[in-house]
């Protein structure tokens, strides 16, 4: 080997030990489905490779032989490849703009159908994949492998309390996640932060499951999804000795808990702290214990984020109904000689907006929803009271 090129191979091993984005990419692309997943890689990896470029990486040159003949008159090699890099990033941004564009209509459409979304979010390898085929039945690719999965995966989840939801399976984090990283999977991240409920994974086995879980909440923070209803779910309690798995559940609960603290027989419960702290849920995904207690916790928790109401609008509200529609509250409607008959039935994040309607419309919507949620039953609004608001 010639010293040069010594000093080539010197210069890129050394540069995959401290280029952790180029690594971690090397992975993604390896792992990427679905075409979404991929432009996502490829845009991610040459924009990396451009910052690089203005470095001067100079080994790409010798690569590119090819591409010398497209050389513009008076365009040095670095040029040329710079010129082609940003080409190429463009023709992808836009298309990942078109396949952004629809993923954005599709949730629209998801919460007009008034189906809430379940996002599950954590480390990688954490186990989300798994529990997302232990809650649906279904078989999603789950592997013992950093990032599984990159491209989220929907399935509607039946059978809860609070209705059919959505279930989301997401890209698994990692710490200090670099920051152009998150703004390439912005549209894979984009399915957690516009759900309705986030289950936090957490490989309960983990030595260091305490470190991951925070940086696991920096990474929300960052996509704007840090101030979600959350359930933190243990799961792989099955790798924790049944001693040891009752003393955790136990010492978690201690002093906070509204049922008697027992022994192991706590596996697979959910515990619901008070102040402000997140209910817990202690499951395997592999063995399925937990997971009727999880189905539940999200039947309720999701029973709380959501406005229930019947509403009686009087014919000459038009305006009032237009805004429900336009907003997709509405679930159904019929109309009579009294007027609309309109279900409501949404995340109470859509239906809050609209309690600042000026002319008293807010007003009125605020007194006859949030009653109405306490007591999801038909609410007693008449054309009458509806006049006498102003
Ligand atoms: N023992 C045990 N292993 C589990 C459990 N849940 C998941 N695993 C294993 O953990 C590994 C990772 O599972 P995945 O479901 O692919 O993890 P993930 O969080 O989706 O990973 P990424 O998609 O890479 O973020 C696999 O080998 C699973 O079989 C569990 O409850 N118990
Ligand atoms: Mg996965």
């Amino acid at each position: 080997m010639s010293p040069v090129q010594e000093r080539n191979l010197e210069k890129l091993t050394e540069c995959r030990v401290v280029d952790r984005t180029g690594l971690i990419l090397d992975i993604f692309a390896q792992r990427a489905r679905s075409h979404e997943g991929k432009l996502q890689v490829e845009l991610a990896q040459l924009k990396h490779m451009a910052t690089r470029l203005v470095r001067g990486w100079t080994h790409l040159e010798r690569q590119r032989g090819g591409a010398i003949g497209l050389r513009g008159p008076g365009e040095t090699q670095l040029e040329l490849d710079r010129r082609l890099l940003g080409e190429r990033v463009k023709q992808l941004q836009k298309r990942m703009e078109k396949v952004e564009t629809q993923r954005a209509t599709a949730r629209r459409s998801r919460q007009r159908n008034e189906l809430p979304v379940v996002a599950l979010v954590g480390y990688t390898n954490a186990g989300k994949s798994t529990l997302f085929n232990a809650l649906t039945g279904s078989a999603v690719y789950a592997a013992n492998q950093l990032f599984a999965t990159l491209d989220p995966t929907l399935r509607r989840l039946d059978g809860l309390d609070c209705g059919p939801v959505v279930l989301a399976d997401t890209v698994g984090f990692i710490r200090d996640l670099p920051h152009d990283l998150v703004a390439a999977f912005r549209s894979t991240l984009a399915e957690a932060r516009d759900a309705d409920l986030l289950l936090h994974v957490v490989d309960a086995s983990d030595p260091e499951r305490d470190e991951r879980i925070l940086d696991v909440e920096r990474v929300l923070k960052e996509i704007g999804a840090d101030e979600l209803p959350q359930i933190l779910v243990y799961n792989k309690i099955d790798l924790l000795d049944a001693e040891a798995a009752g003393e955790e559940a136990a010492a978690t609960v201690d002093g906070h808990m509204s049922e008697p603290a027992a022994s192991s027989a706590m596996i697979g419960r959910v515990d619901y702290l008070e102040g402000g702290e997140l209910p817990r849920a202690w499951v395997s995904a592999v063995s399925g214990a937990g997971i009727d207690g999880l189905l539940h916790a999200i039947g309720l928790r999701l029973g709380d984020e959501r406005v229930r109401a019947e509403l009686l609008l009087p014919s000459d509200a038009g305006r009032l109904r237009a805004r429900l529609h336009a907003q997709g509250l509405v679930a159904a409607e019929h109309v009579d000689e009294r007027g609309w008959h309109i279900r409501i039935d949404a995340p109470r994040a859509l239906v809050e907006p609209l309690f600042g309607l000026p002319g008293g419309d807010g007003d009125w919507l605020r007194a006859r929803l949030l009653a109405a949620t306490d007591a999801p039953t038909y609410n007693r609004a008449t054309p009458s009271d509806l006049r006498d608001r102003s």
